[in-house]
């Protein structure tokens, strides 16, 4: 029997995991189809995307292949489901939608929560002034970011961001319309992901909602696409939410609070009380972080975990509420799958 070869999982159907080769032999497949070997069944190991895994009897011919054993992980991300993820590429377009620092800031804190380490990149900047991007650098620096600049239209911005991608796996984030497919499609010409431009609201991201999979950069690296980052679920317990805001570890490192347990509200002696521009914001999710947690103590099951907001022009549009860690344990499943019915017939009721 040959020795056993490394690959990494980039996709799962059913029972079937296509599987990458690091080194495959001249002149025969890249990727092969694998079953799990029986061994693996029995223990109840699971296989995920972004597994580094062992492959067995490869049928060079049929480009199939068994899994035989699973590297231990060193990152594991439910939402997409992916392990082994080197970092977080968050975008944002400067303009188109607007950029909204709340809203960024609830995408920065769900990333943060996961552990990952968070890349935050801009896009669209073709469709602001050179000041106002200076501008948003300045301020983003107060917050604990420096983001890369994009624009499909300016490729002189693209060695940077390549950079950072070669030889790493990247879950790309973002909210609808920033121009995340754009981008894949750019830095991986032969995938042709559809972008938002022909599609009406019903069409957008329909192909992605539960499939998740990696595609490989030409130089080098793994790109999965995150649709169930869309609409993030901010996971965390009011009292972790702190350490997702850079500013915060920031001026604790520095000093500390008088009380291990302050909430950095009106508590005396607290060094993270002030007038740094998130704070607003910290004590917004706060809030809701802390009626979550007594809703969640109340109920459980039936509510979906979204509210509607009234948002400028009156027009109704859903935000997602935050999730404790606890919660998420116990109904995560049952819950994703509403929250995506949520958002379903939310898009057909506009
Ligand atoms: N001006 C400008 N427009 C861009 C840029 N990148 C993307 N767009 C446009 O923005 C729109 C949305 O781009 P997509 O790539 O579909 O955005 P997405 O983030 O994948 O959106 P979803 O699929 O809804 O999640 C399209 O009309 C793009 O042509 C850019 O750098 N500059
Ligand atoms: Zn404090």
């Amino acid at each position: 029997m040959t020795a056993a070869l490394a690959g990494t999982v980039v996709a799962v159907q059913a029972n079937f995991y296509r599987v990458q080769l690091h080194h495959p032999p001249a002149n025969q497949p890249a990727m092969l189809l694998c079953t799990r070997r029986t061994r693996l069944l029995k223990t109840g190991q699971r296989v995920m995307v972004g597994d580094r895994v062992w492959v067995e009897e490869p049928d060079w011919q049929g480009q199939r292949g068994a899994i035989a054993s699973v590297e231990p992980r060193s990152s594991e991300l439910d939402r997409p489901a992916i392990a082994n993820v080197d970092q977080i590429l968050l975008v944002f377009a400067v303009a188109e939608p607007e950029l909204e620092p709340l809203q960024l800031t609830r995408f920065l804190v769900t990333a943060e929560s996961t552990g990952i380490p968070v890349q935050l990149c801009l896009s669209k900047c073709d469709l602001v002034t050179a000041g106002a991007i200076a501008a948003w650098q300045e301020r983003l620096a107060q917050w604990g970011y420096q983001p890369l600049w994009l624009s499909q239209n300016q490729p002189e911005r693209w060695p940077l961001l390549l950079k950072q991608l070669i030889g790493r796996m990247t879950v790309v984030a973002g909210p609808s319309g920033v121009g995340k497919s754009s981008l894949i499609n750019r830095l991986i010409p032969d995938l042709e992901l559809r972008t938002a431009k022909v599609s009406g609201k019903l069409g957008r991201g329909r192909h992605t909602t539960r499939h998740v999979e990696l595609f490989e950069l030409p130089q080098g690296g793994l790109l999965a696409d995150s649709p169930g980052f869309n609409q993030p679920e901010l996971i965390c317990s009011d009292r972790e939410l702190a350490q997702y805001f850079p500013e915060i570890r920031q001026r604790l490192a520095a000093d500390r609070c008088q009380f291990h347990d302050c909430r950095h509200l009106e508590e005396p002696g607290c060094s993270i009380r002030g007038d740094w521009e998130r704070y607003s914001h910290y004590q917004d999710l706060l809030e809701e972080a802390i009626a979550q947690t007594q809703q969640q103590n109340r109920s459980t099951q039936e509510d979906v975990g979204f509210k509607r907001k009234s948002a400028d022009g009156g027009k109704l549009r859903y935000e997602p509420k935050l999730q404790s860690r606890r919660y998420r344990r116990d109904s995560r499943r049952s819950q994703h799958q509403s929250v995506a019915e949520a958002l379903h017939n939310a898009e057909l009721e506009d």
